[in-house]
């Protein structure tokens, strides 16, 4: 698969902070590529490096083949990125906007196009400060699109929105890949990442920490699923042991929490209480998610520190 995005050892400091450290990854077409990593790992800066917005120190970025710090136009000619809402006049209407927008570029997009593309029809006399939350971002999605980008960049998109607006952002996420735009974006939202990247970087102190898809990293650490739940009389620790990957069953009181690994644990978990003439109530599955894999790569909690 051709790559959209190349970096080889980028390195960028502000003053003695190293904000990026010598990283080196591929953004692949098609894909929706997420970072996540705590506060001050160096998402933004690098993003911005690769955006053409900031000078690195060191190393090599290549977009589609070229240069973002040296071929400047051409970059901007090809990829999109999300406005914060700081950066826009006041009392701008959202047709306005698209319009001004629109005048920057070659080959613009037909905005009325976009906006009922993004959900937004009858929004064009809107003024863009008067929108929701949700809305408001979708004009930024729309401005960042204005170009026809084969590469579109967005920064923390859904923070500061309620999980519904969240969950309807990620839909539009996935048409614009599915319409052939490569996503190239961060969060600090674990379930984000979860639910809508093809494939995530962990970044941590400037360095990019692991890299694949959701599936292969939460393989890749091994950790510990979770089966709980409460029964009616004495619970089957003993034949719950006995099951092939469970590393440990708790009791208190008839809350039964069941640890262990691999791909049959719960289904064998399962096939116990199915076969006992118990009643089994509140039963709740755990999976490992990027947070556990973070803390087995850092020995820290992504959300420490987080805005919440
Ligand atoms: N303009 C700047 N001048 C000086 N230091 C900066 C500047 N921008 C970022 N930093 C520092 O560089 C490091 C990386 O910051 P960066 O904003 O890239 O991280 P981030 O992962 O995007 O964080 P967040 O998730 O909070 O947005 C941090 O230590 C930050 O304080």
């Amino acid at each position: 698969m051709p790559d959209a995005i190349r970096c080889s050892n980028v390195t960028k400091h502000y003053g003695d902070i190293r904000a990026v450290d010598d990283v080196s990854f591929e953004v692949h077409d098609g894909e929706i590529f997420g970072m996540i990593g705590p506060n001050g790992a160096g998402k933004t800066t690098l993003m911005e490096c690769i955006e053409g917005l900031r000078t690195r120190d060191t190393g090599t970025v290549e977009v589609f083949g070229m240069d973002p710090e040296r071929e400047v136009r051409q970059v901007r000619e090809r990829t999109g990125v999300q406005l914060q809402s700081a950066a826009l006049p006041h009392r701008m209407k959202v047709g306005e906007t698209l319009d001004l927008f629109a005048a920057f570029y070659q080959n613009p997009a037909d905005w009325r196009q976009l906006l009922s593309r993004l959900g937004l029809d009858g929004k064009a006399d809107s003024y863009v400060e008067k929108l929701s939350g949700g809305q408001r971002q979708r004009v930024f999605i729309a401005l960042a699109l204005i170009n026809n980008p084969g590469l579109v960049f967005l920064d923390e998109l859904t923070t500061g929105l309620d999980p519904q607006s969240r969950l309807a952002i990620w839909d539009v996420v996935r048409d614009i890949r599915d319409g052939g735009t490569t996503v190239f974006l961060t969060t600090h939202f674990m379930e984000e990442a979860e639910n809508l990247c093809d494939r995530v970087a962990i970044v941590d102190h400037g360095k990019i920490v692991a890299l694949d898809t959701v599936a292969n990293l939460i393989a890749s650490i091994d950790a510990e699923s979770r089966i709980t739940f409460t029964v009616d009389g004495t619970p089957p620790v003993d034949r719950l042991k006995e099951v092939s990957g469970v590393t440990r069953v708790e009791n208190a009181s008839g809350r039964v929490v069941v640890h262990g690994t691999g791909n049959r644990f719960q289904q064998d978990v399962m096939s116990v209480l199915s076969d006992i003439d118990l009643n089994v109530r509140d039963m709740r599955s755990e999976q490992p998610s990027l947070e556990d894999v973070f803390l087995a790569l850092t020995g820290r909690e992504m959300r420490e520190g987080q805005p919440t």
